[in-house]
């Protein structure tokens, strides 16, 4: 069930998100020359990821920080575990990609820097697992984050991922997708999409919102074919989510191009944040339910 009954845990570690933080690592992701799946930038930009989340996991015992090899590409996923406490076996996902392009024939040299799609969601997920750890939050659920490689070529990996943790019979109880969190394209702040997600997860989700995000307004849309990794994780029979940034018609008019920048969202990250808030919420109340 969708229990909302964690006020005070969510309450207290929303207030420590900061857009600023959130600036700050799309600005990092999106100065690699490219994050193609194949490059030598693509490699280092997941090294980087990983780094990044290993210096936020310290010394925890129940943290761990891993790259995911992917077969027939170098470009590896990350993966962030919070270990859950009496109820472990029980786990959660929450994801965005980490790779960039500019179209077919991306390669070593190409400017890809990938703002909005999708160092937005990598930056708006870093910041919901950073206030998780600086405030020792632990979940009685797993927490899993995870930077996909390979998305923008068929989402191969988080197919591989998801195939992997269905093969280990993995129980995952939700997975959120945030691929695109900073271009304001409309009115409203949050789009649910209805197509390869979870309808009964969707709605937790709009509770959710409303429950802790009262000023924000909530939209829906589709995109009519498996637009991100969320449908990775649908097409294994777990629940998906996909809030995004705007409606279908209004999307980032930029992605895929060179400017794909910082300053086409207005050089802020207010917009991402929003998705970190409503992120961390889901976490933590789907991370808080025992056994
Ligand atoms: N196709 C998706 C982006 C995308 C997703 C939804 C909508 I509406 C518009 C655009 C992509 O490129 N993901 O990396
Ligand atoms: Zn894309
Ligand atoms: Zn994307």
């Amino acid at each position: 069930s969708y229990a909302i009954d964690n006020q005070a845990a969510v309450n207290k570690l929303l207030p420590q998100l900061q857009d600023s933080n959130i600036l700050g690592t799309i600005q990092s992701l999106s100065n690699y020359q490219n994050r193609f799946y194949t490059t030598s930038h693509g490699v280092n930009a997941s090294n980087w990821i990983a780094s990044q989340w290993k210096q936020l996991a310290g010394n925890r015992a129940d943290v761990t920080v891993e790259q995911f090899s992917h077969a027939n590409w170098p470009q590896k996923s990350v993966i962030l575990t919070i270990k859950g406490t009496d109820n472990a076996a029980e786990t959660i996902v929450l994801g965005g990609h980490l790779d960039s392009t500019i179209g077919s024939g991306t390669g070593e040299s190409s400017r890809a820097p990938g703002a909005d799609d999708d160092a937005s969601g990598v930056a708006s997920l870093t910041e919901v697992a950073r206030v998780l750890l600086a405030g020792n939050y632990q979940p009685r659920r797993t927490i899993k984050f995870m930077a996909y490689a390979a998305e923008e070529v068929g989402l191969r990996g988080s197919a591989d991922i998801a195939k992997r943790f269905k093969q280990q019979q993995t129980k995952v109880v939700g997975a959120l997708q945030l691929d695109m969190t900073n271009y304001q394209g409309d009115a409203e702040d949050i789009f649910l999409f209805t197509d390869y997600t979870n309808a009964a997860q969707n709605g937790f989700l709009a509770n959710l919102a409303k429950a802790y995000l009262p000023s924000l307004k909530l939209g829906y849309s589709q995109c009519g074919y498996a637009c991100s990794d969320h449908a990775s994780w649908n097409a294994q029979g777990y629940a998906a989510s996909f809030p995004f940034e705007s409606s279908f018609d209004n999307s980032n008019p930029y992605i895929h191009s060179r400017n794909d920048t910082l300053a086409s969202s207005g050089n802020q990250a207010r917009h991402a944040l929003k998705f970190s808030q409503l992120a961390l919420a889901y976490a933590v109340e789907l991370g808080s339910d025992g056994p």
